[in-house]
C-alpha cells in the first residue's frame, strides 16, 4: 500500500517537473517569438516609412555604407540635399536609417522634437569617464541636470570679473613663452592651452591656475579625447585588447586627478564653495598616488558631490564619482579649443580687424565706470568675430539626434521613423548663400553688425547676408550686434532641446579673455609663415590643413 503511494507521488512529482519544464520552454519560446516579431515588425515599418524619403538609390545590400567610406559624409550629404531636396535618406545598413535635413526651418523643427542623442555619444562618455546624466542619450536622464548646469554657468556669467581673465592670460602666456622659448607656437597648441585654462579656472576656480599636475591633465584630455569614439564603437566593449586597457587606465589616471584638483579646489573654497564640508574630510592622497602610478584612487571621496550638490542635489548614487566634470572638461576643452584656434587664425590673418577690435577695446576701458572693468558687450567687431569663427568653423561636420521611442512628423509632412539616425550637414547649412549672401564662404565679422534702425523684422532676415566694413564702423556706436540665434542657420552651439548649455557662457568667455590678451599682446604670423597654407574649401567642406604659426607681441601701452 505504501509502495504503492510512494511510486504515486514519484510519478505526480515527474509528471510536475516535466510540466513546469515544458511552461517554462513555451514561456521562452513565446518571448523569443514576441521579441522577434516586434523586431519584424519594426523593421518594416521602419522600411515603410524610408520609402516615402527621397534619397539616392542604393545599389548593394550594404547600403550607402561604401559611398559614405569612400567619400566625406558631408559631401555626399551636399551632393544628395542639391538632387533630392531639404529632407534625404541614406542606409548605412539594412536595419541602420540615416535622414538628413539642410533647410533651417525644418532644422530648426527636428532640433526640437528629436530629444535624444545616439547611443554612442552617450557611450563614448560612460566607457571614459564612467556613468554620468549630462551627456546620456536620453532626454529623460539629462532633463535635470541640464536645467541646473544652465542656471550654475548663467550665475557663474554675473560674478564673473575681468580681473580674474586677466589672471588667466597671465598664466596662459607664461605657459605660451616657455614652448615659444623652446621653439614656435602653433594656433592649435595655442588655442589647446587657452581654452583648457580657461575652462579648468572656471570650474575648479584659481586652485587651477597654480596647480602642477595642470600640464599631465591637458595631455590626458587630449589622448582620451583621440581614441573615444573608437572605442565606444565596438558593439561590445572589447575587454580582451591591450590597447583598450591602456585607454582604461589613461581614464582612470584622469579620475584620479581630477580627485585631486577638486579636493584642493574645496580646500580653496573658491567654487562650489557651499557644500557641507564636514562630510568631505577624506584625503585624496590614494587617487593622486593612482593617477601617477601607483594604487588605484579612493572611493571615500565623492567629488561628483561638488558638481552634483552644487547642481542642485540631483545626484544620482549610481553615477561615477567626477564623471559630471570630466565631461564637461572633455567636451569643453575641445570645443573651446576649436573656437579659440580659429579665433586666433584669423585675427592673425586679418589684421584690420585686429586694429580694430583693439581701438573698440580701449574705447570700452575709458568708458568704464569700474576700474579694471571692460564691458565685452560694448566691444561689438569682438563678439561679432567670436560668431563668425564659430559659423566658419563649428565643432563637427554633423549635428547628431534621435528620436528613440516615436515617430517623427515634420510640418512639410514626411514622417522620421523612431530610431533613425537625425543628421544636420551643419557645414553645408552655416555656409549656405541662401542664408548667408554670396560671401558665405568667406570671413566676414561684420555680417552679425548692422546700423539701429534696421532691426526691423524684415532687416534680420537680409542683416546677415554680408555687411562690410565699408559700411559698419563699430567705432562710430550707431550699430549693434545681431542676435545670432535669429538666424536658424546660426547652429555652431546646435538649437533646440539638446542645444548647448555653455553657449552664452563660452561667447562671453571667449570674447573677455581676448579681450584681456588683445589688450596687452598682438597676435601676428610668425614672419616666413604667411604663404602656409590656409583653410581651404574643397566641395564645400573645409580642409583643416596645418595650423600656422604664430606670435605674440606685447604692446608698448
Ligand atoms: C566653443 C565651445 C562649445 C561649442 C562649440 C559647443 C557645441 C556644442 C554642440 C554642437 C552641442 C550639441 C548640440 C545639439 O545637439 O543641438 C553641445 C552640447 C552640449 N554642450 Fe557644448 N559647446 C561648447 C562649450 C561648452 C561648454 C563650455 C559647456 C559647459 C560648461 C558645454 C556644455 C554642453 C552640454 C552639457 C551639452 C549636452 C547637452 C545635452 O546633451 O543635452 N558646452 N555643445
Amino acid at each position: 500500500m505504501s509502495s504503492n503511494s510512494n511510486n504515486d507521488l514519484g510519478k505526480f512529482l515527474r509528471d510536475y517537473a516535466e510540466w513546469e519544464v515544458n511552461a517554462l520552454l513555451w514561456i521562452s519560446l513565446i518571448t523569443i517569438t514576441y521579441l522577434l516579431l516586434n523586431k519584424v515588425v519594426n523593421l518594416l515599418r521602419l522600411w515603410n516609412h524610408a520609402r516615402k524619403i527621397p534619397g539616392p538609390p542604393s545599389s548593394s545590400f550594404y547600403g550607402h555604407s561604401r559611398l559614405l567610406s569612400r567619400q566625406r559624409v558631408t559631401e555626399v550629404l551636399a551632393e544628395s540635399h542639391e538632387k533630392y531636396g531639404s529632407v534625404v535618406k541614406l542606409w548605412l545598413c539594412p536595419t541602420k536609417l540615416l535622414v538628413s535635413v539642410k533647410e533651417p526651418g525644418l532644422i530648426k523643427e527636428m532640433l526640437l522634437k528629436a530629444e535624444d542623442k545616439l547611443p554612442l555619444t552617450g557611450k563614448a562618455f560612460h566607457l571614459a569617464f564612467g556613468q554620468s546624466s549630462l551627456f546620456a542619450s536620453s532626454f529623460d536622464k539629462v532633463q535635470k541636470i541640464r536645467e541646473s548646469l544652465a542656471v550654475e554657468l548663467n550665475g557663474r556669467l554675473l560674478e564673473r570679473e575681468n580681473i580674474y581673465y586677466t589672471k588667466i592670460v597671465d598664466s596662459v602666456m607664461e605657459r605660451i613663452y616657455e614652448i615659444m622659448g623652446k621653439g614656435s607656437i602653433d594656433c592649435r597648441m595655442a588655442s589647446q592651452q587657452m581654452a583648457f585654462t580657461m575652462l579648468g579656472a572656471t570650474i575648479f576656480g584659481d586652485a587651477f591656475l597654480a596647480w602642477s599636475h595642470a600640464t599631465i591633465y591637458e595631455e590626458l584630455l587630449m589622448t582620451i579625447a583621440k581614441d573615444a569614439c573608437f572605442w565606444a564603437s565596438y558593439r561590445v566593449t572589447p575587454f580582451w585588447k591591450r590597447g583598450f586597457w591602456r585607454y582604461h587606465h589613461l581614464c582612470t589616471k584622469l579620475k584620479c586627478l581630477t580627485q585631486d584638483i577638486v579636493l584642493q579646489c574645496r580646500r580653496n573654497c573658491k567654487l562650489f564653495c557651499n557644500i557641507d564640508q564636514s562630510s568631505h574630510n577624506e584625503t585624496v592622497n590614494a587617487g593622486l598616488e593612482a593617477a601617477l602610478g601607483g594604487p588605484s584612487c579612493s572611493d571615500a571621496l565623492k567629488p561628483d558631490n561638488v558638481l552634483s550638490l552644487e547642481l542642485n542635489g540631483h545626484l544620482n548614487v549610481k553615477e561615477e564619482p567626477c564623471g559630471n566634470i570630466m565631461g564637461v572638461m572633455f567636451h569643453g576643452c575641445l570645443t573651446t579649443a576649436g573656437l579659440v584656434g580659429n579665433i586666433l587664425e584669423r585675427l592673425a590673418t586679418h589684421q584690420e580687424i585686429q586694429d580694430k577690435i583693439y581701438s573698440e577695446i580701449i574705447m570700452a576701458r575709458n568708458g568704464s565706470v569700474k576700474e579694471g572693468e571692460i564691458r565685452v558687450d560694448k566691444i561689438l567687431l569682438l563678439l561679432a568675430t567670436v560668431y563668425e569663427s564659430a559659423r566658419l568653423l563649428p565643432a563637427g561636420p554633423l549635428l547628431q539626434r534621435c528620436s528613440l521611442k516615436d515617430d517623427l512628423t515634420l510640418k512639410n509632412g514626411v514622417t522620421i521613423p523612431a530610431g533613425a539616425v537625425l543628421v544636420v550637414p551643419v557645414q553645408l547649412v552655416q555656409m549656405d548663400k541662401r542664408s548667408w549672401g554670396s560671401d558665405a564662404k568667406q570671413f566676414n565679422p561684420y555680417r552679425f553688425l548692422s546700423e539701429t534702425g534696421s532691426q526691423s523684422d524684415q532687416a534680420y532676415s537680409t542683416s546677415f547676408a554680408g555687411a562690410t566694413d565699408e559700411h559698419v564702423d563699430p567705432g562710430k556706436g550707431s550699430f549693434v550686434l545681431n542676435n545670432p540665434n535669429d538666424n536658424a542657420a546660426f547652429l555652431p552651439f546646435g538649437s533646440g532641446s539638446r542645444a548647448c548649455i555653455g553657449q552664452k557662457f563660452i561667447i562671453q568667455g571667449v570674447a573677455t579673455l581676448f579681450a584681456s590678451l588683445l589688450e596687452l599682446y598682438e597676435i601676428r604670423l610668425q614672419p616666413g609663415s604667411e604663404n602656409n597654407p590656409k583653410p581651404t574649401m574643397d566641395n564645400c567642406v573645409f580642409q583643416l590643413l596645418p595650423s600656422p604659426n604664430i606670435i605674440f607681441v606685447r604692446r608698448n601701452n
